[in-house]
């Protein structure tokens, strides 16, 4: 069973490369079936968002970038890895910072703790720097996360602490 994914993807406007028709804009200001030979305008002026699909069949119509899209496939393989370890591993942070909300409401605390995030902001720039990843990255990151993390304490804390209120709890 596929997943219904209608309306997660941002509705950013399209210029694809994939076909030779004319373009057209939609209700939703997406351009859709763009002529490959329109000319392309800088992504930082025009606003607009290019979209390749590298794919076999991207390979097979443009033989000069099929050890590129091979390449791409292997490092799509490692990507798809890491992306499923971080989706597993962000289960297991929210899993704790839930039972952390419980525990939070149960003892009267507030949802935030401005002195640990203090130390968080500290500690992950630093592991960040050492890892050679961008510290604004791990900041963006960690502002993702607690803020998350808050707003489940939140509702826990206005259910009575009870973490049943979230979707997901184990
Ligand atoms: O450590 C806590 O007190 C938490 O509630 C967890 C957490 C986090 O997600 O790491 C969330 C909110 C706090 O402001 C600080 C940290």
């Amino acid at each position: 069973m596929s997943a219904d994914i209608s309306g997660w993807r941002k509705p950013v406007r399209t210029i694809t490369e994939d076909n030779d028709q004319t373009g057209s804009v939609d209700a939703n200001n997406v351009v859709i079936d763009a002529a490959e030979t329109a000319e392309p305008q800088p992504e930082s002026t025009s606003g607009i968002e290019r979209s390749s699909t590298i794919d076999a069949q991207a390979a097979k119509e443009h033989p000069e970038v099929a050890d590129a899209v091979a390449k791409i496939k292997g490092l799509r393989q490692t990507i798809d890895n890491i992306d499923g370890a971080v989706i597993h591993l962000l289960a297991e942070r929210f899993k704790a910072t839930s039972q952390v909300g419980v525990l939070k409401a149960g003892a009267g605390f507030a949802p935030a703790d401005y002195k640990r995030e203090d130390y968080q902001i500290e500690r992950l720039q630093r592991i960040a720097k050492d890892a050679g990843l961008d510290p604004n990255i791990a900041e963006m990151y960690r502002e993702f996360v607690v803020t998350e993390a808050k707003k489940r304490h939140k509702r826990i804390a206005d259910a009575g602490g009870d973490p049943g209120v979230l979707d997901v709890f184990a």
